[in-house]
């Protein structure tokens, strides 16, 4: 732990014991005060830092912004803090590179790996307060959303301009998360994930300095200029810098949207159509794998009544015509396969509900046990390869006995295996996710299509991509964040 050494304006280190009684929950506030920030003023029964802007907080503040949606559990961060604009990033930035002190990027939390989770002292920076979305361009389908945006929000605004922002990871998350994680979800078969729809980043460095990944005010649909730091920092989890503005690429509302659900005797037709689909070129907006634990899932948290047998939930975009072509030619795939009739969502409620079923569906599974921890994976081969994948992660859950399932975005070779873990349950796991991550890896795929490596995945990171490519993105980090304070013990052990 640093020593306390900053000046405490109107309060002196000496007179801690007002503060701390101050505070309901003296933990926290102690911890923080623990580690090098400026307290300056306390106001409204919080200490800020900083000119009063950022505050630290309560405990139970602090408890949530310790942990995202996955079951990573760690430390709580010493401090939380809320810059209200780009410049106060840099000055906290700048504030925690002076008192070396390590900094956590806070979107929404919604994240899957642990991503937001301290390992060691550190400040939590929420960037939740930059929440504008500016430069829409509607003659070149782009905008510009700061952290504090989510998807849902940035495609309410935009309801009535004739465009949207496709990438859907179904948790309302922040889109400069989405772009930190390297998202994608649902439409990405279709749309592409965060890489292909994310034209330039605005980002701050850990010693504060503000720059643009493409450049300032580009916005172009592609360029040749010099390295590509906009990918660069896609996927980059926190570990490079903070992101306070995201350049999106927009698309056309859809003229034509249909849903459609389709159920087939075992997972391999299922995984076998979609692997068709894709093979003929059908330009399917989502294809959503989910077995039969998956489908009791969501008939249970959902109310549907869904036969329990493996489906594909469906959906097709594009005129009345195209979608009509591209309905026909999935049906009789489906057909070839052992697939019933297509079951429509015929009205805009059935619809939502539908696809909102499937975004809840990690709470359903949750739901299995409530109060238990749940565990996923997030392999994604080549297409070829989908069905190899899918029945070695379904034989291998099968023989740990252990209560799981499998869900997919099968368009992109991309799958997730969930469990349900009991106590004495953590080996058995961790052996299993670790021999599915492996499995992917051996067919040319990779450990995590979407999640992001975060904690739990480190390991086969070095497995994924070799000692030598690892060495070289370490020493990418290091020439951003020489004294590795961007969200230390993250990606990289
Ligand atoms: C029910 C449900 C379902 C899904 C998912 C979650 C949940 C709860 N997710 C995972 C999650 O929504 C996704 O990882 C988001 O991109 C996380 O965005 P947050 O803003 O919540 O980031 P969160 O705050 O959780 O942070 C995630 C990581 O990014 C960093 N970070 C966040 N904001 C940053 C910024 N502005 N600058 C720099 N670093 C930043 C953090 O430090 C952390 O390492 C997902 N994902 C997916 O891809 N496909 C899916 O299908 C789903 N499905
Ligand atoms: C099942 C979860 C792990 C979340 C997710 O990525 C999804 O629902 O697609
Ligand atoms: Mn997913």
């Amino acid at each position: 732990m640093l020593l306390f050494t900053t000046k405490i304006v109107g309060w002196k280190f000496q007179s801690l014991k007002p503060l701390l009684s101050y505070y309901k929950n003296t933990y926290c506030l102690a911890r923080a005060l623990s580690v090098n920030v400026n307290v300056v003023e306390v106001e409204n029964g919080l200490a800020s830092i900083v000119g009063s802007k950022y505050v630290a907080t309560s405990h139970a503040i602090c408890e949530q912004h310790s942990h995202d949606e996955s079951y990573h559990r760690h430390l709580l961060p010493s401090i939380v803090v809320w810059p209200q604009s780009v410049g106060e990033v840099s000055e906290v930035a700048k504030l925690c590179t002076a008192h070396k002190m390590p900094m956590i990027p806070f979107g929404t939390g919604t994240g899957m790996e642990g991503g937001v989770a301290p390992m060691g002292p550190s400040v939590s920076i929420n960037l939740t307060k930059l929440n504008e979305i500016t430069d829409l361009h509607l003659d070149d389908f782009d905008v510009k959303a700061q952290p504090g945006v989510t998807r849902k929000q940035l495609n309410y605004d935009l309801r009535s301009t004739g465009l949207w922002f496709p990438v859907d990871p179904g948790s309302d998350a922040s889109l400069c998360g989405m772009a930190a994680t390297g998202a994608s979800g649902t439409n990405a078969v279709r749309y592409g994930t965060m890489k292909q729809n994310v034209l330039n980043l605005q980002v701050v460095l850990a010693d504060g300095t503000i720059l643009h990944t493409a450049g300032e005010k580009r916005r172009c649909k592609k360029s040749s200029a010099g390295y590509n730091l906009t990918e660069l920092f896609i996927g980059s989890e926190g570990t490079l810098g903070f992101i306070t503005s995201a350049t999106l690429r927009l698309h056309g509302q859809p003229e034509m949207t249909k849903s459609a659900v389709c159920s087939f005797p075992t997972i391999m037709d299922a995984v076998n159509t979609a692997m068709q689909i894709l093979q003929c070129s059908i330009p399917i907006a989502r294809i959503e794998l989910l077995d039969e634990t998956s489908i009791k899932a969501v008939n249970n948290y959902s109310h549907l009544t869904h036969p329990e047998m493996p489906h594909l939930f469906l959906e097709f975009h594009g005129s009345a015509a195209s979608t009509g072509e591209q309905v026909d030619q999935t049906a009789e795939i489906a057909g070839l396969n052992s697939g019933s009739e297509f079951k429509w969502a015929e009205t805009q409620e059935e619809h939502n509900h539908l696809w909102q079923a499937r975004h809840d569906l990690w709470y359903a599974v949750k739901a299995f046990k409530p109060g238990s921890t749940a565990i996923s994976t997030d392999a994604c081969v080549p297409v070829s390869a989908l069905a190899e994948a899918i029945s070695h992660s379904a034989a291998l859950l099968d023989e740990s006995g252990l209560i799981g399932g499998i869900l997919g975005h099968v368009g992109d070779g991309n799958y997730h295996c969930f469990v349900i873990v009991e106590d004495d349950q953590a080996k058995l796991v961790e052996s299993l996710t670790k021999a599915i991550g492996k499995k992917a890896i051996e067919l040319g795929g990779t450990c995590t299509g979407e999640h992001g490596i975060g904690i739990g995945k480190r390991p086969l990171l070095k497995e994924e991509v070799g000692e030598k490519t690892l060495k070289l993105m370490k020493a990418i980090k290091c020439s951003f964040d020489p004294l590795g304070l961007m969200n230390p013990g993250k990606v990289f052990s």
